[in-house]
């Protein structure tokens, strides 16, 4: 008997992958931009001071689309100090993180580094220390055509062609206390529902993204989305939802959970933009833009931004080092996504570069991979065409701070050409027999990756992280994975506490 059984077909489908689910976001935290992206001095820049070598990682990383300038960094900021002659700007107190930004990269620096990248952006207006006009001016700076007075400051720039930039969040979690600006959720509905309808008179193309809540823990969860999507419901296209997970005192059992906590967060969310839309008898189905996630030890090891000396020149601000095991729980926290791929067609991994990032850099020096980059960077490039309705058949573990949570998960995708994305994480510490049920002939697996989770401490540093993914991650000699296919029934073998995807083909019959 195996552990756990995986139905799956072709034509049991849950949505379309949109290739947006695999963005990622720089926020001007940190060294994201500064010394990350973005470093005129580093033999490696370009022409314009941007980072060749992170660049270049970047596309490795399969990154299609990336949210820009923050994050809480948006609540205060000046978008219009940072466009015009570099030499004329004036650095700016950025109060989210009480640094001094230098406004050397802004609208322009960064849409035209996207737009040489091949990125599409996704632009957040201040909703915290600023308004309606603000957000429109911006919007028209970005999209308008020649004529009015914001494009034609764009235009005096440099630049003449609007950006199109298609995908806009109304302000960055103004549910936090920690927001500068914070607002309750009728101060917020009312304002986004403003700034909105303001913004789409601009450009009626663009997409908009209301703000949700900054975590299922807190405590206006729920009536926050219900009262904001009030207001906001017919105007609006997603509400954002942002998650971290971390590993608390040691118990690997919660952490490799995290997937489930994510699922049930997905769940609610889509619950109650659902109720809302029932209420107003709407056609209309909100989606959602899982703007900020990943693991992050926010709990356990930031201090907090309001315990932050104020600094200048890039500090190094939250730069998490991961381990094989954060690695697990990404590629996990993947499988939750794709399983939802019919409400989530945008997400973003928070961040992209040094700040919680999968990928680091040093001034003048390397830019690395971290273990996390690994498995998102093979989901990016195996997940593709539509999202199978994938049925788990696994005994529950019973987890601290998750109750019951599934030891196996799993997620599927198949494209036009049959070809297969295929995403297993085994959550428990042995190794784990899965039958892939009733898939006969049709199922051919032609390639493998596998991450495990390790026990060593994360040190920073290329060397390190060269370290973990040569213990952690390998690519799979498949027939070694594969135990054997009877009666249309395949049998795989996944490692303790391992996140596996495959390729392969998945004919329809
Ligand atoms: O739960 N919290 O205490 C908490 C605190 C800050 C917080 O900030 C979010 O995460 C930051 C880093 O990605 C982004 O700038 C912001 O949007 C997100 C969550």
């Amino acid at each position: 008997m195996a552990d756990a059984r995986i139905t799956l077909h072709p034509d049991f489908r849950r949505g379309t992958v949109d290739r947006r689910l695999f963005g990622s976001f720089v926020e001007h935290l940190g060294r994201a931009v500064y010394t990350g992206i973005y470093e005129p001095e580093h033999p490696q820049a370009d022409e314009h001071g941007f980072r060749r070598d992170v660049a270049d990682l970047i596309g490795e990383l399969g990154v299609p689309m990336v949210r820009y300038p923050g994050g809480n960094f948006v609540s205060n900021y000046v978008w219009e100090d940072a466009v015009g002659p570099v030499e004329e700007r004036k650095p700016f107190l950025d109060l989210a993180w009480r640094t001094v930004e230098p406004n050397l990269v802004g609208t322009d620096e960064f849409l035209q580094w996207a737009e040489r990248e091949g990125i599409e952006p996704m632009m957040a207006v201040n909703l915290g220390t600023r308004g309606v006009a603000e957000a429109a001016a911006l919007l028209e700076y970005c999209n308008g055509e020649a004529g009015t007075r914001w494009a034609d400051l764009r235009i005096a720039n440099g630049r003449a062609e609007p950006y199109g930039v298609k995908l806009w969040c109304l302000g960055n979690e103004m549910d936090g206390p920690w927001q500068i600006g914070h607002k309750d959720a009728h101060e917020y509905g009312k304002l986004a529902a403003e700034a909105g309808k303001a913004m789409k008179l601009v450009d009626p193309s663009i997409e908009l993204v209301v703000c949700g809540s900054s975590s299922m823990q807190m405590p206006t969860f729920g009536e926050w989305e219900r009262t904001v999507l009030s207001y906001t419901y017919d105007l609006v296209d997603h509400v954002s939802m942002h998650a971290y997970y971390e590993e608390h005192d040691g118990d690997r059992g919660s952490f490799l959970a995290s997937g489930t906590a994510m699922d049930r967060f997905i769940d609610r969310v889509v619950a109650s933009a659902d109720a809302v839309g029932a209420e107003r008898r709407s056609d209309k189905k909100i989606t959602i833009s899982f703007d900020e996630w990943n693991v992050w030890y926010l709990e356990t090891r930031f201090p907090g931004e309001s315990n932050l000396p104020i600094q200048r020149d890039a500090p190094r601000i939250i730069e998490d080092v991961y381990s094989g095991l954060d690695a697990v729980v990404v590629g996990d926290l993947l499988v939750t996504l794709l399983n939802h791929a019919d409400r989530v067609p945008v997400a973003a991994l928070a961040q992209l570069v040094n700040v919680i990032a999968p990928i680091m850099t040093e001034p003048g020096g390397e830019a690395w991979r971290q273990p996390t980059f690994h498995p998102f960077a093979t989901t990016s490039r195996l997940a593709r065409g539509t999202a199978l309705d994938v049925r788990v058949d696994a005994p529950t573990y019973t987890t601290s701070r998750h109750g019951d949570a599934p030891t196996v998960t799993a997620a599927a995708t198949v494209a036009d050409d049959g070809s297969l994305g295929l995403f297993l994480t085994n959550r428990t510490d042995r190794t784990v027999e899965v039958d892939l049920a009733h898939v006969g002939a049709a199922l051919t697996l032609t390639e493998g990756h596998r991450m495990v989770a390790d026990h060593e401490p994360a040190e920073h540093g290329p060397e390190h992280a060269a370290k973990v993914a040569q213990a952690c991650w390998s690519t799979l000699d498949v027939d070694d994975a594969v135990i054997g296919s009877v009666a249309g029934t395949t049998t795989l073998r996944l490692a303790p506490e391992s996140w596996t995807a495959f390729a392969g083909t998945f004919a329809r019959s």
